[in-house]
């Protein structure tokens, strides 16, 4: 995993994106429900600790921050759907927050006779925030916002200097906070991101399984204009069963691992490269012609049948060939028929004796 996958999510893929963004509003849904009861329900603990002057505007207070934070719940449904609404659901979280701290800490006029329950708030929250599985840098964003916004309070409510040994004691805790906060964030991102690429690989060869290939097609089809044909190419290894009964299924294994090795160097990041069954695989070209993949599909032809694959255990020297079926798609196109056209050329190929490439017409 490399560190820009943890500082932002720009490089995360369209579909990971989706996936994360619903785990943290679920998260976020429970989180606005907990902070919800929790605020409204700590009027109890306001009546036996304070003075009835004091009470009688902390619980309205509190019951305001509840009905603000009630309107996050239906909000976080829309969040699922679009990384904005999320963005924006957080950002409004936090300032209800913040808000709720600035009055309550004001209200109690005297800092210094304040209980350290109500001091400890910020804490408190980023403590909560801690289980959405965020980036760094939308950690960062979250954790100076409350730092500036908890330090101006202070500053403002307390000693107007910032030259203050309290305040520097509030900036170091709140540091501290802030990192554990956004250590745990990366924590909850790299397990999402293990499990989604474990659930979305092959084990065997890590090309992308025909689960991810499917939404990805979904996905480049719908994204596609009119003028922009894509290609579909279906690979079956020939006579792959004889390589597994004369040399065994490990050397068979490794011929997969191996042709998924050229498949990835030919075709390049651009494409979608899946293990699409057993010894077939599929790729997808965005933004290409028939014959544009025609070429591509046969240049990997020959890259596979020139690159003999040397056995793990005996060092001898397996040459294998592969059959293509080539098909071109549009926006308008039927998935299904696409696959059916391309699977139909893949079995022509084989007809015509293997070792070669059709493209459906
Ligand atoms: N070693 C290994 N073999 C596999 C794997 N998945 C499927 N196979 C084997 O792939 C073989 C596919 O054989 P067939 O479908 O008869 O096709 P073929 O021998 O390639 O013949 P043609 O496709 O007609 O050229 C079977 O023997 C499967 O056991 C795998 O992950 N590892």
């Amino acid at each position: 995993m490399e560190l820009k996958e943890y500082w932002s999510d720009k490089g995360h893929s369209r579909d990971f994106k989706l996936i994360r963004i619903g785990f943290v509003a679920v998260r976020f849904r429970w989180l606005v429900t907990l902070l919800i009861i929790g605020i409204a329900g700590w009027i109890a603990v306001d009546w036996w600790v304070l003075d009835t002057a004091h009470f009688k505007l902390l619980w309205k207070v509190r019951l305001m921050t509840g009905v603000m934070l009630t309107p996050l719940l239906p909000l976080s449904y829309l969040c699922k759907l679009n990384r904005r609404w999320m963005v924006l659901s957080l950002f409004a979280l936090v300032i209800i927050l913040l808000l709720f701290n600035l009055v309550s800490l004001w209200s109690f006029r005297d800092v210094a006779t304040m209980p350290a329950g109500y001091v400890a708030f910020p804490y408190f929250l980023l403590a909560l925030l801690a289980v959405l599985p965020l980036p760094i840098r939308s950690g960062v964003r979250i954790a100076v916002t409350i730092m500036v916004a908890v330090l101006a309070t202070d500053y403002w409510l307390d000693s107007h200097t910032l030259n203050n040994g309290k305040l520097i004691d509030r900036v170091w805790l709140l540091l501290c906070f802030s990192l554990a906060m956004i250590w745990v964030q990366t924590g909850q991102l790299r397990m999402l991101m293990d499990l989604y690429r474990e659930s979305t690989r092959d084990a065997l060869t890590r090309l992308m399984n025909r689960r991810l290939f499917m939404q990805q097609f979904a996905a480049v089809r719908h994204d596609s204009k009119a003028d922009q044909p894509y290609t579909l190419i279906l690979f079956d290894l020939d006579k792959f069963k004889r390589i597994n009964d004369e040399h065994g299924h490990l050397m068979g294994d490794e011929v997969l691992v191996r042709v998924a090795m050229t498949l990835m160097d030919i075709f390049g990041p651009d494409a979608m490269v899946a293990r699409y069954g057993g010894e077939e695989f599929i790729v997808l070209l965005p933004n290409t012609r028939l014959e544009q993949g025609v070429r591509k599909a046969e240049t990997l032809r020959l890259a596979v049948e020139s690159q003999p694959v040397e056995n793990p255990l005996d060092e001898s020297e397996v040459t294998v060939t592969l059959s293509g079926g080539v098909v071109e798609g549009h926006h308008n196109s039927d998935m299904t028929e696409l696959l059916l056209w391309v699977d139909e050329a893949l079995y022509e190929a084989k007809s015509q004796g293997r070792n070669c490439v059709v493209a459906h017409v």
